[in-house]
């Protein structure tokens, strides 16, 4: 049973859920709960065991949150000392701090407590998962007396390592058709990593094993098919009449000119054997299945044979392609995990793996008897929590018991971090462990007429979160502060939802900046205008830092940027990444500076030739090296960058490298070529500062090693030009559980699921390529996320938001969220929205 939270009636032991919507105040509630916990002693003084500052840990998701709570809670304690002492009655936290004095019985013991608090501040146990657990390992390596092992947080140098492995142990001798295949997956070892990168060290287990031989078996299968249809294709003739005589047949689609063009595919492909001409597509068209119930063996003989032969043939293909995959992360991942081991590393995945295997196994007797367990646990944004995450918390409770809480505060609307193996169905197999849920009903972040906006355009579908009753929306109520909230132009209030329609360009980055530019006249309209902000208590004119564009990139954030400087708007964006030894690309820097260092050195040339900015592969590196002339010409220019990185810098030598290596053209093949070129550069200028300061070019490389073994203890960090007053850019994931007054979302209308990539397939548990967009979208777990994102992006806002609206992009959120008809355009249904909707307007852009 859900009841409604408040603070008095809320018992200090016992595990419990707060569930509510964005800006209804969860993080509110929780520090206020951290409040009712450390005054625990006050309230209940006959209660032996003290709680202690450090008993209280609470757990949030980015450092961004974490750093936003350790201010709130010392404001919080200031404030209560304040109210106990009766010195102040002003505060936003007054109410619930006075229904917490009300049940406090020793008033003095509670002074006590929040000015000692406040005195050891530096106490507060405010961790995001990764620094817990990272902690929790370091005590407990101390009480075990186990070697600990060293943290890393940029894993891309030795997961490409791994991949190298690799490939030399199983691809250099494969079969020569079995090469052929996975070319056409991946073609270099740096191509197989950007595709399985995310899934090598994360929580998700090594799937069945296949053995490269149990691969070539099924191969020798594939090949006696095709020979069989090579025989039965020599009747095609027989195979099309029987085809056009078929009932029926979609005549539309089995046209003669269709079959002439899918004939000469297949004889393509039968001719050469050669797997790059297997067009699977155009197999299909032939296959069994395809024909369903309409083809029998008797009336249909020939036609019959040859597409069942496809039927197997197609069904072979995708399943070499399957253990082919399957293989290729499986195999990487044991590398992987070899070398971490080997090296004593430790990743910020291992963290909470290793953590959870500790609290599950014998040694969670050690935590017990040692102060390694926390009676107290708060954790926010607990919608994005996984399987090992929840045990350890769950076991931990039990560890404390009887004195112990387990307080979990979430929002299912707000789950977006599937990616990091965050799981909606641990969040509701949890549910079922906790002695009561309370909900909060009112929102206090959002004007009331945005609550308004966004409760229409959520209850525009009876399903909106497509995930059935698992995660429904209630409407929101306004809290008095948000019927006091209001946003004016020219002293007249103003709407709140906004749609600024922009028309589809013929390409998608052309679209982007069209929309971008509208972006830019919408704030400019915003700041020459007479806007204002109201509070309740003061009215402001909108300032630039007042204005939030929210994106789900980083490489949009870049985009936005870029397009806005040039419409003069100053900008910065909003990161929890500053570190540019967070970046791969440093080791591109590394490699050409220790051959600058030493020439000579074969081994150095060859990991300068393997880098990311030459087309090389490792295989081609042989032949390489063995051309003379080529070491001599590499190496005297080698001798010119050393000469001039010693009388210019780093930052010149990188220009003119970038420029006399041509590395645009070795990039050709790279979409992402200016991205890379640009942060390479940008990379380059930061640490030409830090360059300077060296002496000898040895001690800086080495410092640009530890640099990328511990990245968080270094400085410098990337200079991001933090000015009061610019517009704030940041992805939708960075801006969890913050809030901002203007909210713009221009590219909220796309939706791209990456067709490119390998995913895991929970429900078969194995790794497969990721399907493509489909009439099956709606059941795309990856499309319900993205409306979870949405959700998320439009509740940031206070006063205002601005959604971007492009027709021509059939399969978006946005389209199926505001239930938006087949027959109809997104910017037609907007505008009949608006029709209807006084808190809604149209931005019409399109020419
Ligand atoms: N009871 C309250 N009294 C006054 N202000 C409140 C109260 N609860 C929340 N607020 C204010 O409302 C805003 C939103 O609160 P909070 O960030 O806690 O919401 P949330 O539910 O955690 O939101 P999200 O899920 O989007 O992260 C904050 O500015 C907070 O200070």
């Amino acid at each position: 049973m859900k009841s409604i939270f408040k603070i008095e009636d809320f018992p200090l032991n016992g595990q419990f859920l707060i569930e509510a919507s964005a800006g209804s105040g969860k993080t509110f509630t929780l520090i206020i709960i951290f409040l009712k916990v450390l005054l625990k002693n006050a309230i209940h003084p006959s209660i032996s065991t003290k709680v202690k500052l450090d008993d209280i840990l609470i757990v949030t998701f980015t450092n961004l949150a974490a750093s936003e709570l350790s201010e709130r809670i010392v404001e919080l304690l200031i404030d209560a000392k304040l109210i106990f002492e009766e010195k102040i009655t002003e505060s936003k936290y007054f109410v619930p701090i006075n229904s917490i004095r009300n049940q406090v019985v020793d008033t003095k013991l509670a002074i006590t407590i929040l000015n000692s608090s406040i005195k050891n501040i530096d106490k507060l146990s405010i961790y995001t998962i990764h620094g817990f657990c990272h902690k929790f390992l370091y005590d407990i390596d101390e009480v075990l007396q186990t070697n600990p092992m060293d943290l890393i947080s940029n894993t891309y140098n030795l997961k490409k390592r791994s991949v190298s492995i690799f490939w030399k142990k199983y691809y250099l001798k494969a079969d020569s058709q079995l090469l052929e295949i996975i070319s056409s997956l991946w073609s270099t070892p740096t191509q197989l990593l950007n595709k399985i990168d995310k899934l090598i060290d994360n929580s998700i287990p090594i799937t069945e094993y296949y053995k490269i031989e149990k691969i070539e078996e099924n191969l020798s299968y594939f090949n006696s098919k095709i020979y069989l249809i090579r025989e039965l294709w020599t009747h095609k003739e027989e195979i099309f009449d029987e085809i056009f005589n078929l009932p029926c047949i979609n005549k539309r689609k089995y046209n003669r000119r269709n079959m002439r063009v899918w004939q000469n595919k297949i004889d393509l492909f039968l001719n050469s054997s050669e797997f790059q001409n297997f067009d699977k597509e155009v197999f299909v068209k032939f296959s069994l299945s395809n024909f369903q119930d309409q083809i029998n063996s008797n009336e249909n003989k020939i036609l019959y044979q040859f597409s069942s032969a496809i039927d197997n043939l197609v069904f072979k293909s995708n399943q070499i392609i399957d253990m082919l995959v399957n293989h290729a992360v499986n195999e990487t991942k044991n590398s992987f995990n070899i070398l971490k081991e080997k090296l004593n590393l430790i990743t910020y995945d291992d963290l909470i793996k290793r953590t959870s295997e500790i609290f599950n196994s014998d040694d969670r007797y050690v935590i017990k008897e040692t102060s390694n367990k926390f009676p107290y646990v708060l954790i926010d944004e607990f919608q994005d929590t996984d399987q090992n995450q929840y045990d350890i918390f769950n076991i931990n409770y039990e560890l404390a018991k009887p004195e112990s809480l387990l307080c979990l505060i979430g929002d299912p609307k707000q789950s977006i971090y599937s990616f990091r193996g965050a799981d909606i169905d641990v969040y509701h197999a949890a549910i079922k462990n906790v002695n009561q849920i309370f909900y909060l009903d009112c929102s206090f972040r959002s004007s009331e007429k945005f609550i308004e906006g966004i409760n229409s355009i959520f209850s525009l579908r009876e399903d909106p979160f497509c995930i059935g009753n698992r995660i429904t929306y209630q409407s929101l109520l306004p809290s008095p502060i948000s019927k006091v909230k209001t946003w004016f132009v020219n002293n007249k209030e103003n709407k709140t939802i906004k749609f600024l329609i922009s028309n589809k360009m013929s390409k998608k980055h052309e679209t982007f900046e069209k929309i971008i530019k509208e972006t830019a006249n919408e704030i400019y309209k915003i700041l020459d205008s007479n806007v204002s902000l109201y509070d309740g208590n003061n009215k402001k004119h909108v300032q630039k830092k007042d204005i939030t564009i929210l994106v789900r990139t980083n490489d949009e954030c870049l985009l936005v940027k870029k397009k806005l400087k040039q419409l003069e708007i100053e900008s910065e964006i909003v990161s929890n990444k500053k570190n540019v030894f967070e970046s791969h690309l440093i080791i591109n820097i590394i490699y050409l500076l220790e051959l600058i260092d030493d020439p000579s050195n074969l081994q150095k040339l060859s990991s300068f030739l393997c880098c990311d900015f030459f087309a090389n592969k490792p295989s081609d590196l042989n032949s390489l090296l063995e051309e003379e002339k080529t070491i001599e010409a590499i190496r005297a220019s080698i001798y010119e960058y050393r000469k001039i990185i010693i009388n210019d810098g780093l930052f010149a030598m990188i220009l003119i490298f970038i420029e006399r290596e041509r590395i645009y053209e070795h990039l050709q093949s790279d979409k992402d070529r200016n991205r890379l070129i640009d942060d390479f550069l940008y990379i380059s200028e930061t640490l030409n500062e830090e360059f300077n300061n060296f002496y000898h070019l040895k001690s800086f490389i080495r410092w640009l090693c530890e640099g990328i073994i511990s990245p968080e203890s270094m400085s410098p960090q990337e200079t991001h030009e933090s000015s009061e007053d610019a517009i704030k850019i940041s992805t939708i994931h960075n801006s969890k559980g913050l809030e901002y007054s203007i909210v713009f979302l221009p590219f909220i209308f796309y939706f791209n699921i990456k067709k490119s990539s390998i995913d895991y397939d929970i429900k078969n548990k194995r790794y497969c390529l990721s399907k493509k967009l489909d009439k099956e979208i709606l059941k795309n777990p990856l499309f319900k996320e993205e409306i979870r994102l949405l959700y998320v992006a439009i509740t940031r806002a206070i006063y205002g938001c601005y959604l971007g609206v492009v027709d021509g992009y059939n399969y978006s959120p946005l389209n199926y969220i505001i239930n938006c008809d087949t027959n109809k355009t997104l910017s037609d249904e907007v505008k009949c929205l608006c029709n209807l909707n006084e808190n809604f307007e149209v931005i019409d852009k399109t020419y």
